[in-house]
């Protein structure tokens, strides 16, 4: 079966979820190297499943098949596992395939420089990990990401940090002695009493600092506290990013 056009697909009756597949299809579209790439990284989210699904298309294509049924794909976590398996492709693990080709991950805020918010989805270490051993990193996502100008003008919920979890009480003062207005220990609310526990079995604070106008700097600061395994701020690392909108164009920034 030929991998439909973007033009000829019907719109979903979410307008959301249009704008979030068709960000995600355009990205496959555009930045696999179908001849040359042979690893491919898979984010977390609800954005990326198209990606994912794209992918899955080229799978079933004739043209395509016999290069996309070699690729390894990487997960960032769980979701994403699935997410491969799910669509057929081939999943591999980052311990054999330390540099990948390209990768494909959601945001929770972009900023003018292309440095990000993630870790909505509780996934921020592996998808850290993953963007960084990539030669490429796409960034795909929905019209209500893009910051103005700062990070945290949007996203409310502050920045998503995995930590160690004895460390909680210690790296929580230490957030408020940095500057933090707000920190909160993630729980899983009504699905899990007390707090989130990620794929790597750390736990996550959401620390709000305002409007970030220095967020390397912050990043940096965070990153050397006693517990801090990996901060939600993606700085430097996106080289494009691909933002659907409403009305089902998108739009293409790079770094
Ligand atoms: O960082 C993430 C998970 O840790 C996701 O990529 C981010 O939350 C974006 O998700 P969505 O595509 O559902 O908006």
């Amino acid at each position: 079966m030929a991998v439909p056009s973007i033009s000829s697909l019907a719109p979903l009756a979410d307008k959301l979820e249009s704008a979030k597949r068709a960000a995600a299809y355009r990205a496959i579209d555009e930045n696999i190297d179908f001849q040359n790439d042979k690893v491919i990284g898979i984010g977390s989210g609800s954005t990326v499943v198209y990606a994912a699904e794209r992918l899955g298309q080229y799978l079933k294509d004739a043209e395509y098949s016999a290069l996309v049924s070699q690729f390894i794909c990487i997960p960032t976590g769980f979701q994403s596992r699935r997410l491969i398996l799910d669509n057929g492709l081939k999943l591999g693990s980052i311990e054999e395939n330390s540099a990948i080709d390209v990768d494909f991950d959601g945001a929770d805020e972009i900023d003018d420089q292309l440095n990000l918010i993630k870790g909505g989805g509780a996934c921020l270490f592996l998808e850290k990990l993953v963007s960084t051993s990539s030669k490429k990193f796409i960034v795909v996502a929905d019209y209500r990401k893009k910051a103005p100008k700062y990070l945290s003008t949007n996203w409310k919920s502050g920045i998503p940090i995995e930590i160690v979890p004895s460390a909680y009480v210690r790296v929580s003062d230490d957030l408020k002695k940095l500057g933090a207005k707000k920190v909160i220990v993630r729980q899983g609310g009504s699905a899990k009493a007390g707090p989130v526990v990620t794929d790597n079995n750390n736990f996550l604070i959401d620390a709000d600092f305002g409007m970030l106008e220095n967020p390397s700097e912050l990043h940096h600061k965070i990153k050397a506290l006693v517990g801090v395994v990996e901060t939600g701020l993606f700085i430097d690392n996106a080289s494009r990013a691909y933002i659907g909108n409403a009305d089902g164009t998108v739009e293409v920034f790079d770094k």
